[in-house]
């Protein structure tokens, strides 16, 4: 993993659930000293508990915030970009700063539209990041200098997997994995609900539901067997599961997740208008 030089500063210009999740990741994994990390948020509750959770330098003004900045994380909801980077802000970056922006539907064009004459990397992480088992893609333009890029992976691979890919994978990229623990999170309450349906307690039918689905995460990871093949491992013919599966189906599971696919394809296409 690439390590990030002492004297380099990174900063956060916005830092909610996504945000704290990746400064989690980077200070635990002590990828960098809390000393060279900055953030920038504009409600003094949220300053505060920054500072005090963290012991990071926090502020409300993002163009203090850049003063001497490597990397500049863009970690505000899209439709803040233009708010929170002004045209101030960016005469105030450092002529070598790299932009690095978690921002769903917000594609390389439209970050050089922002932070013009900056190298900007463009990624789409997840929220597991703040458990140390987030799924992040990367993508950046030519002007990224190569060291720049393994750096920026390297502060998603304190907290969890990276892969690279070209730009034009990004929105479904968005769909499965960006918005994939929504989905999971749907699956495990209803799931749970279920259980409780059936007489178990509440606590114990969640329990069991997210254990049972981070299970067989791990084991489509480890063994790298196709997921089919996993479902057959369960599946004795005649069976309970085959029951429980064919309810499934009668339900059109599998087509809620192509339309739940699709429907972040055209709700993305629609956000970049
Ligand atoms: N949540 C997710 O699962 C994922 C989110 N993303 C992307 O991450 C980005 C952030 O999402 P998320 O963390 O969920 O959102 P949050 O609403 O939790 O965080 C947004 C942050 O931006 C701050 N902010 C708002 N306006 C400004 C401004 N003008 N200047 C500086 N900071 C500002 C907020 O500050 P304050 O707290 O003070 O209001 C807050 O800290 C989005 O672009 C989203 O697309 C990407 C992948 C997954
Ligand atoms: O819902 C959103 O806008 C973000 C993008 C990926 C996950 N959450």
């Amino acid at each position: 993993m690439a390590k990030i030089k002492e004297t380099d500063k990174i900063v956060f210009i916005g830092c909610g659930a996504m945000g704290e999740a990746i400064l989690k990741g980077i200070l635990q994994g002590g990828l960098v000293r809390k000393e060279q990390v900055t953030a920038a948020v504009p409600t003094a509750k949220r300053q505060a508990y920054l500072k005090e959770t963290y012991g990071i330098p926090v502020t409300g003004d993002n163009r203090e915030a850049v003063a001497g900045a490597h990397l500049v994380i863009l970690a505000v909801k899209p439709q803040m970009a233009k708010e929170a980077v002004t045209g101030d802000l960016v005469a105030a970056l450092p002529e070598k700063a790299t932009i690095l922006s978690i921002m769903g539907s917000y594609d390389l064009a439209m970050l050089h539209d922002l932070v013009p004459g900056h190298p900007v990397i463009r990624t789409m992480p997840n929220t597991p990041l703040s458990v140390g088992m987030g799924m992040t893609a990367l993508t950046a333009d030519d002007q990224v200098a190569p060291e720049v890029l393994d750096e920026a992976e390297a502060i998603f691979q304190s907290c969890g997997e990276t892969v690279r890919v070209d730009e034009k994978a990004m929105e479904a990229i968005t769909a499965i994995s960006g918005c994939g623990p929504g989905y999971f999170f749907v699956v495990m309450d209803a799931l749970a609900d279920a259980g409780v349906m059936a007489g178990l307690p509440r606590a114990l039918a969640i329990k069991l539901a997210a254990q049972t689905m981070a299970g067989s995460g791990v084991m489509g990871l480890k063994t790298g067997l196709h997921p089919a093949q996993l479902r057959d491992q369960v599946t004795s013919p005649g069976g309970t599961t085959i029951a429980g599966i064919k309810a499934l189906e009668n339900h059109g599971v599998r087509g809620a997740f192509y339309d739940a696919v699709q429907a972040v394809l055209d709700r993305s296409a629609a956000l970049k208008k």
